[in-house]
């Protein structure tokens, strides 16, 4: 993982700890930490915390922690990623949208219904698109061109789990991210929940435009307010202290501007790790909706996809407790000649299906251009 503060590397396994429960995986983490080679572990969460995640003979994506054999902690990663990797991203041999565009469409009109039917204020669809190559896709090169387009953010490549099908060869989710899920250190915790977006553009009047329409946007700000109010409810019970900005600030990667709130807060209780910490935020209304419960199965309901490790987390924790979490988006899943890239957007009253398929097609940029293809979706 590589942030704008440091970057994270660690190779081959001593220790792997695979499994749905968050609570056991993390007393099994700090007995594992106690005395291992590293005093870090890293690791992936699935979208879906279903404690049946993970285990041996079910197919649900689990939780997933490596006590790594190789560590090394060292400046952000960036100034060696200048180059761009060219080798290592194969010509796409076809592209497969799941849904269709117009399918997209049609489940965010679906949503906005539901919307006004129950007590569901917002809920966020994701579409997926299928490439596959005539040869191996190198996750070691995406990662190298990710890094070079995202200074800011969370960009991170983390092997995954075999699934239980069967299938073959090694699979890694690799993304840049710009929404950090949470940050433990000793007492002090951070989260910068994101959500509100409008694309970038490469007419820098058009470019300002945008910027200025999604900080003056009521919809986007209702989208966010929701995201933050759900991160502050979860957080405000273990904290003594809470600070929280008045409004929204504007974010921006190399291919989208956000809203996003950064809350800092200081712990009751030092005995909470940071993976706990990720797992009482989890999935917020910035992958999710509101309410979780009902955004979920309606997120099950429409998305003809399983969502494995997209809109998860990744991050690590030290034996100290201490750990950075972020929200797994613009991301790709790789398995060696095909890949599966994500981009989802929260829907709410006033979501329009034209702008909402606009803006997962802006997201899937992130992840395009680091694969040096130029497609319009
Ligand atoms: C769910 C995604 O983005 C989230 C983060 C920032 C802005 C978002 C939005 O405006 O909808 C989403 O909540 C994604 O990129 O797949």
């Amino acid at each position: 993982m590589s942030t704008a503060e440091r970057s994270i590397l660690a190779r081959g396994a001593d220790t792997v700890l695979d499994g749905g429960d968050i609570d056991r995986l993390d007393t099994r983490l700090s007995q594992a930490l106690t005395g291992a080679a590293h005093p870090v572990a890293v690791g992936v969460l699935p979208f879906s915390t279903d404690p049946a995640g993970g285990e041996q003979g079910t197919d649900r994506a689990g939780a997933r922690f490596v006590l790594p054999r190789e560590l090394w902690s060292a400046a952000p990663a960036h100034g060696a990623a200048a180059q761009r990797a060219t080798r290592g991203v194969p010509v796409p041999a076809e592209v497969t949208p799941i849904p269709e565009p117009e399918g997209h469409r049609a489940a965010v009109q679906r949503a906005l219904t539901a919307l006004g039917e129950g007590d569901l204020r917002k809920v966020v669809l994701a579409r997926a698109l299928d490439i596959s190559f005539t040869a191996d896709v190198d996750p070691a090169c995406l990662l190298h061109n990710l890094v070079r387009d995202n200074t800011g953010g969370y960009t991170y490549a983390v092997e995954l789990p075999r699934p239980a099908d069967g299938s073959p060869g090694p699979r890694s989710l690799v993304g840049a991210s710009p929404e950090l899920l949470v940050r433990r250190s000793g007492t002090r915790v951070s989260a910068h929940p994101h959500a509100g977006s409008a694309p970038r553009s490469a007419d820098a009047d058009i470019d300002r435009r945008n910027a200025e329409a999604l900080l003056g946007s009521a919809k986007d700000h209702a989208e966010h307010a929701m995201v933050t109010e759900a991160v502050v409810a979860a957080l405000r019970p273990l904290c003594r202290r809470i600070d929280v900005p008045p409004a929204p600030s504007l974010m921006s990667t190399s291919t989208m501007w956000h809203l996003g709130t950064a809350i800092t807060g200081e712990l009751r209780d030092e005995g909470i790790s940071a993976l706990r910490l990720a797992a009482a935020l989890h999935p917020t209304p910035a992958v999710c909706g509101t309410p979780t419960p009902a955004a979920r199965s309606l997120v099950g309901e429409l998305e003809p996809f399983e969502r494995d490790y997209y809109a998860g987390a990744v991050g690590w924790v030290d034996t100290a407790g201490d750990g950075e979490w972020a929200v797994a988006i613009r991301c790709a899943q790789v398995a060696e000649r095909s890949l599966r890239l994500y981009s989802g957007g929260g829907i709410v009253a006033g979501s329009d299906p034209d702008a909402e398929l606009a803006e997962t097609s802006a997201k899937f940029q992130t992840l395009l251009r680091a694969m040096g293809l130029d497609l319009r979706l």
